[in-house]
């Protein structure tokens, strides 16, 4: 498994791995609309908008709708960037669709855990550079996706005085909240980006950074302030469909903007290389445990005492949703 060709071929954007390949070459059957695709050639730059109402929760046709869409664009030699962002303004991803794992069909359970570890492979692995634009909460599975990509922009959110209208976003692993552990593949995904002891002392209180203490320990790489600018100043932004053009004109997708065009500057087979050497072993360490893994999770997640955590979650986000 882990030969050059292996190599070469998961960083050069085709599937090495095909036995536990969710999706064939046809297009999930709702992907266009759970993940919106724009495509700029001349700029060399992409954008996926994560688009599931309401929270952009990862179910398995969510995961399987970014890797679809992912490897379309990769799929296209003139892109050298792509930005991840969500049509939601206070939410970038929910993390997992809750809903998924509890009272699980036996059947479906390890195909979802099996599509979200494609996303892993397919986003940490992509020949892309991968600029995340985290407008809104990023919790668990979310902040996963963020970790998953080469660069990370957060907003810095609304700090109105005005109290409803408030808004300060929150990144993190935050599964221990819920009775439940991340991954070992994710936790890792967190050592790896903000330092052992951050990760452990993060994973086991399962906190959630708002975006200046993120930016402090390295989870994000930069943060922006809240605002409107006059306008886009790329192409991009004319290319985006109605309803997220308005987003376009935020200072994070701008910045977003800015750091793919630095990295779309970069001969590509420097940079796809460079990637290699820091992220193709904790891939292919995960590929090699990948049953293992799947198994751990079911097991994990249908017992009965993760099943009433978890409905008590459920529960708790259905009854302050209702307050609302
Ligand atoms: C030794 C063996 C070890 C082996 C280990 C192996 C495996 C490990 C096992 C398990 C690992 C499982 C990994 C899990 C990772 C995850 O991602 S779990 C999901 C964690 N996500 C969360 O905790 C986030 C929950 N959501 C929120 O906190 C808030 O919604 C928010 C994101 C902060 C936004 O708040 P806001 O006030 O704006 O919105 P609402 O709360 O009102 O939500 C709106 C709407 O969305 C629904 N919703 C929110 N989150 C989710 C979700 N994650 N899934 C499904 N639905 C969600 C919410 O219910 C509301 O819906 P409505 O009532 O219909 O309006």
């Amino acid at each position: 498994m882990n030969t050059p060709r292996a190599r070469a071929m998961l960083f050069m954007g085709r599937r090495s791995h095909q036995s536990h390949a969710p999706h064939k070459h046809s297009p999930p059957a709702v992907a266009n609309d759970l993940v919106i695709s724009t495509v700029d050639e001349n700029s060399g730059i992409a954008m996926l908008t994560m688009n599931r109402p309401p929270a952009n929760s990862l179910s398995l046709e969510m995961n399987e709708a970014l890797c679809y869409s992912l490897k379309t664009v990769e799929a296209n030699p003139k892109i050298q960037s792509v930005i991840l962002s969500s049509t939601n303004p206070k939410i970038f991803s929910a993390g997992l669709d809750i809903t998924e794992l509890v009272a699980p069909d036996n059947d479906r359970l390890p195909r979802f855990w099996n599509s979200l570890q494609q996303v892993y492979i397919d986003l940490y692995g992509s020949r892309l550079a991968t600029v995340a634009a985290i407008q809104g909460h990023a919790p668990a599975a979310g902040c996963f996706l963020a970790m998953s990509c080469d660069y990370r922009v957060m907003s810095e959110g609304d700090t109105n005085n005005d109290i409803k209208k408030k808004h300060v976003p929150t990144i993190g692993l935050n599964e221990t909240q819920l009775g439940i552990a991340a991954p070992p593949w994710m936790g890792q995904l967190l050592v790896r980006t903000i330092g052992f002891r951050q990760a452990e002392l993060a994973l086991a209180l399962g906190t959630l950074f708002p975006p200046e203490q993120a930016l402090s320990i390295g989870l994000v790489d930069d943060i922006v302030p809240h605002q409107q600018v006059e306008s886009g100043d790329h192409k991009l932004v004319d290319l985006l469909p109605s309803q997220i053009k308005d987003q376009a004109q935020n200072s994070l997708l701008q910045k977003a903007y800015t750091q793919a065009q630095i990295y779309a500057k970069i001969p590509p087979q420097a940079r796809v290389a460079s990637k290699m050497v820091t992220r193709e072993e904790h891939i292919f360490r995960m590929i090699a445990k990948r049953d293992e893994d799947t198994q751990h999770f079911c097991g994990f997640v249908t017992q009965k005492a993760v099943q009433k955590n978890l409905t008590a979650y459920v529960e708790a986000l259905k009854n302050k949703s209702a307050k609302k």
